[in-house]
């Protein structure tokens, strides 16, 4: 076995190859559920760029969000810090050899303002102060000549900064816009020629100055790249091992979307900002080998190979594994993994373990999934080719029932006018073009028929979850596509799991019926989910929250009920523990994980309060 894997239960020493799959793993021997499969160390990891950059952006230390206006910087290359004391800017696997890169770019007055306001100017701590180091305009020392109105007047001297006199910069400002003076990127206004779409061509000429844009100025999707290539000279040894991954560059050639994308946001951006500038020595040092090819070729690595981990307060990281990222892809996994996110010893800081969650037979494939549980077929396997480049075969993908679950099945939709009670399912779901034949009626329709209504129908049912859709509002839309849909496809399913935790949350929605509803509804889904992830390996979360429901919803009949035969309510109080029990048990893997956690900490209290409600009622169940 090879030094850098820890533990193993698979075949490396003969890790296969075969002309579809590339390289894959097998098992070495047979392996019981919850068995290791492996442990291993990451060989490089970078932050993602959060949601809203412009606001927060990840330490490049420790990647603890910090604010990207008012936050420190680095005191090398002025990248947003949590502190200039974080120990994470001096560790050479986070921020301390990238920083020799990133401090070649000259920098911009934001990145350092206590040089550019050597001689702070009012006595008051100011705090956050970017771009007013005064406590106040109304500052009486600003007028007091034995303060600052002296020398104010040899201050202003210098040309303002545009962070200075953001109305001079914008002439047409919009309220509290500093310093993005659109009331949001989507705005329909920018691409109409009759507001912004003409005049933006000529506005745009302006080199624009860096608080413009944090989020173009500090690109934290370009680090990762940058730490890979950082590792020929730190790592060879990680280097080759880097270098063996699947990158897929002849999907990658220039010309598509994906190397227009990677070129703008990575290669050139690293190469302009940061590589140009370096010093010949550095350069040879840090990066013996570096040009726009090798940047875009780790791109497609990371692409290929990459995998996310959640920190804490919304952050993500994304890691490289030497062994891990040769496990091949099923949408029916037989192993789970977890990462390492707060360890004893900080060598093992975002380690990953892999366990198996099913049966294996010595010689299986050792599989994962890099797609969504929860999609239906024809999505998955558009993710896996978008993004993976390869078309999935596995069981699940071949079954036009999807293992007898019906996710993306839908109602008969007959001619227009004559739909039946059968069912339309694709023909051939491993054929992009297939058709979609009714069970009873065989009336067939087309698949851009079908995306199209799925694809509107998965828009609608976004829309309603983002605005945090009302119980009335769901319904509604339920009985909408119910019309069009099989009751278990994807889009009911996701529907429901919303319905399921509104309903027993208010007083108006705890109605014997209600309650009846939320309990059918979550046995249903969790039949579903059962059969599409049998070991918890995907939709652990999805199952701790149904089972927490059931649980809920049967103490709220329990509770409720005219019933005062405690023989009568036991069998509800047995599957009420039963409910609780396998909600903790779904989550037995995740807890060091950041919603884990949190979801574990909220059922251990039902759990809790559970145990004191039948010690009340003396019931022994
Ligand atoms: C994370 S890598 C896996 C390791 C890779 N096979 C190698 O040789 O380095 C992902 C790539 O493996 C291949 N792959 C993984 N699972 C597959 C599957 N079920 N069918 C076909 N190709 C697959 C695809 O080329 C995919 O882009």
């Amino acid at each position: 076995m090879t030094r850098f894997i820890e533990e193993s239960n698979v075949g490396f020493e003969h890790a296969r190859t075969s002309s579809e799959l590339g390289r894959y793993l097998v098992a070495a021997r047979d392996l019981v559920p919850g068995a290791l499969v492996l442990t291993e160390r990451p060989l490089v990891f970078a932050p993602k760029a959060l949601a809203d950059p412009d606001a927060v952006m990840p330490c490049v230390g420790c990647y603890k969000p910090v604010s990207t206006e008012a936050g420190e910087r680095c005191a090398s290359c002025g990248w947003p810090v949590c502190s200039g004391h974080c120990p994470g800017l001096r560790d050479p696997r986070h921020h301390a050899l990238e920083c020799r890169v990133l401090s070649a770019r000259p920098h911009c007055a934001v990145d350092n303002m206590a040089d550019y306001y050597s001689d702070p100017d009012c006595y008051a701590v100011v705090l956050g102060s970017i771009p007013r180091p005064v406590c106040s305009g109304h500052c009486p020392g600003l007028r007091d000549r034995r303060h600052h109105a002296l020398e104010c007047r040899v201050l202003s001297a210098r040309p303002h900064c545009a962070v200075n006199n953001m109305a001079d910069y914008y002439r047409l400002k919009v309220p509290g816009s500093i310093p993005g003076p659109v009331c949001s990127g989507h705005c329909q206004g920018l691409r109409s020629p009759r507001h912004h779409a003409l005049e933006c061509r000529v506005l745009s000429a302006r080199p624009h100055c860096a608080v413009d844009n944090m989020a173009e100025y500090y690109r934290h999707d370009a680090l990762l790249p940058l730490r890979c290539v950082l590792l020929q000279a730190s790592d060879p040894d990680g280097w080759r091992r880097l270098s063996d991954m699947q990158a897929h560059m002849e999907c990658r050639l220039p010309g598509t979307e994906v190397y227009d994308e990677a070129n703008e946001f990575v290669v050139e951006y690293l190469m302009n900002s940061f590589i140009a500038q370096l010093d010949d020595d550095i350069r040879s040092k840090l990066l013996p080998e570096i040009s726009a090819a090798l940047l875009h070729r780790m791109c497609g690595i990371i692409d290929t190979n990459a995998l996310e981990i959640r920190l804490h307060d919304g952050v993500e990281l994304l890691a490289l594994y030497t062994n891990t990222c040769i496990m091949e892809h099923s949408c029916i996994p037989n192993t789970k993994h977890t990462f390492s996110i707060t360890p004893k010893s900080k060598d093992d800081l975002y380690k990953i373990t892999v366990k198996v969650v099913v049966p294996v037979q010595k010689g299986d494939h050792i599989t994962t999934m890099y797609s969504h549980a929860l999609w239906g077929t024809q999505a998955r396997r558009q993710h896996l080719k978008d993004n993976k480049y390869f078309a999935c075969k596995c069981p699940r993908c071949s079954d036009p029932t999807e293992l007898g679950t019906y996710l993306s099945a839908m109602k008969c939709l007959g001619d227009g006018n004559n739909a039946c009670n059968g069912i339309h399912l694709p023909e051939d779901p491993l054929d992009e073009e297939t058709d979609w034949v009714c069970s009873e009626c065989r009336i067939r329709v087309k698949n851009s028929q079908v995306n199209m209504l799925i694809s509107q129908m998965g828009e609608e049912v976004e829309n309603v979850q983002m605005m945090g859709g009302s119980v009335p509002t769901l319904e509604n839309l339920l009985c909408r596509l119910s019309t069009f849909l099989h009751p278990n496809h994807y889009h009911l399913y996701s529907i429901k799991h919303s319905l399921v935790q509104l309903y027993g949350r208010h007083p108006n929605l705890m109605s014997p019926e209600i309650l009846d509803k939320k309990i059918k509804m979550c046995e249903d889904l969790l039949k579903i989910t059962k059969i599409l992830d049998p070991g918890n390996a995907r939709l652990s979360l999805y199952n701790a929250v149904l089972y927490h429901e059931l649980h809920s919803a049967l103490v709220l009949k329990i509770k409720t009920s005219n019933e005062k035969s405690e023989e009568k309510l036991k069998p509800l109080l047995v599957k009420a523990k039963a409910a609780v029990e396998e909600a903790l048990d779904s989550l037995k893997d995740d807890i060091e994980e950041s919603s884990g956690k949190k979801l574990f900490a909220v059922i251990v209290q039902t759990k809790r309060d559970f145990d004191k409600f039948l010690k009340e009622k003396k019931v022994t169940l």
